[in-house]
């Protein structure tokens, strides 16, 4: 009844930025990501323990939407495992990497939490339904399930049953693919993704364009991963940043995760480029950007980045699946 996973965060090649059901979390778009290590998430879960659903993330009591979105997943499964009758759970997760900042926090703990809760309840396992079970707390989740490049259908059907993650290269495809995440600022944004994409959908003249390129760019995406074509999905993946950014920089009111010091950062890869190194960024939404690279450019990307006033650098590599540890956190 306890089980404990850890999953990596994804940063997406080609974003998700717009839902066409919020209570589903159904995406306008579909989207593909690269999963991240060593970053990481832990979360421990357990049912019939104690008389009330507890939930703790990162040292502190969940409260509100942060705790009702937990319990969506927790009571999902509780409704699948019907006559198992779990009761009540304790959900414990722990980050080692800042949450709100744009670094998909958000999906590395929500697959966590459901390939712990599944493997808690006695569910086999099954990465579809990890997948769509993820995507309940937040959609980027649904493609930390499985590691390296992961594609998340947008479906067709109003219930999101095909609205799921399918990884279509594992981590062992491009080993000396680097993406290099420069903090610049630790401070939990002020709009979380959430609310951000809404207010774009909503209000945005931009946002049809968007949608509209959206399949066509994670074809491109999956073919240049496909050829290891590092210049060809770099300038993409600046492109689709830009585009999801310029999104919201239109909306009403606008809103803009862009710091100077990213701004900055950004503007130094372009004269990287020049001298030949291969850097491109991108950017969730948050301030810190995060460079796509290959390793015999990594370091060059770190001191590009600490040079703008990074302070701190993490090198990242393709990551694996959520995997089941033996070690619990409770
Ligand atoms: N380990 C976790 N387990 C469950 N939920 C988490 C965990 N860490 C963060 N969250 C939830 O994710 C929310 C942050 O999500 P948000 O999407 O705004 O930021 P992010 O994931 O850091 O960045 P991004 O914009 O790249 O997705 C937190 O407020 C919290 O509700
Ligand atoms: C910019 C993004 O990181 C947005 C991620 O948004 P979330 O998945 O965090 O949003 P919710 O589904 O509302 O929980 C782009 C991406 O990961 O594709």
């Amino acid at each position: 009844m306890k089980a404990t996973v850890r999953a990596h965060p994804n940063l997406a090649l080609v974003k998700y930025w717009g839902k066409r059901d919020d209570a589903l979390i159904l995406p306008h778009q579909s989207s593909l990501s690269m999963t991240l290590s060593p970053l990481s998430v832990r979360t421990t879960v357990a049912f019939g323990v104690g008389s009330a659903d507890e939930v703790e993330l990162n040292g502190y009591v969940a409260k509100g939407s942060e705790r009702d979105r937990v319990l969506r997943v927790l009571d999902t499964v509780r409704a699948e495992a019907k006559g198992a009758k779990l009761g009540p759970a304790k959900m414990v997760s722990r980050g080692d990497f800042p949450a709100s900042a744009g670094l998909a926090s958000s999906a590395a703990g929500f697959a966590a939490l459901a390939v712990a809760a599944r493997a808690a309840a006695g569910l086999p396992a099954d990465p579809q339904a990890a997948s769509m079970l993820a995507r309940l707390g937040s959609g980027s989740a649904c493609r930390s399930v499985q590691g390296g490049f992961c594609e998340w259908m947008r479906g067709e059907r109003p219930d999101g049953t095909d609205s799921y993650a399918v990884q279509r290269f594992d981590e062992k495809h491009w080993p000396e693919l680097r993406m290099v995440v420069a903090i610049v600022s630790r401070d939990e944004k002020e709009v979380k993704s959430r609310d951000g994409m809404k207010n774009a959908v909503e209000t945005s003249p931009y946002y049809p364009a968007w949608v509209k390129d959206a399949e066509a760019e994670v074809v491109r995406a999956r073919e240049f991963l496909a050829k290891k074509d590092l210049q060809a999905l770099g300038e993409m993946c600046e492109r689709n940043a830009w585009r999801m950014h310029a999104t919201s920089l239109a909306a009403d009111p606008p809103l803009c995760y862009l710091m100077p010091k990213t701004l900055e950062l950004i503007h130094s890869l372009r004269e990287q480029r020049k001298k030949g190194v291969p850097v491109w960024f991108t950017l969730d939404a948050g301030p810190n950007p995060c460079i796509l690279t290959d390793a015999a450019h990594e370091l060059a990307a770190e001191a590009a980045a600490m040079a703008c006033g990074a302070t701190e650098v993490v090198r990242c590599v393709p990551g694996g699946d959520a995997t089941l540890l033996a070690e619990h956190l409770f």
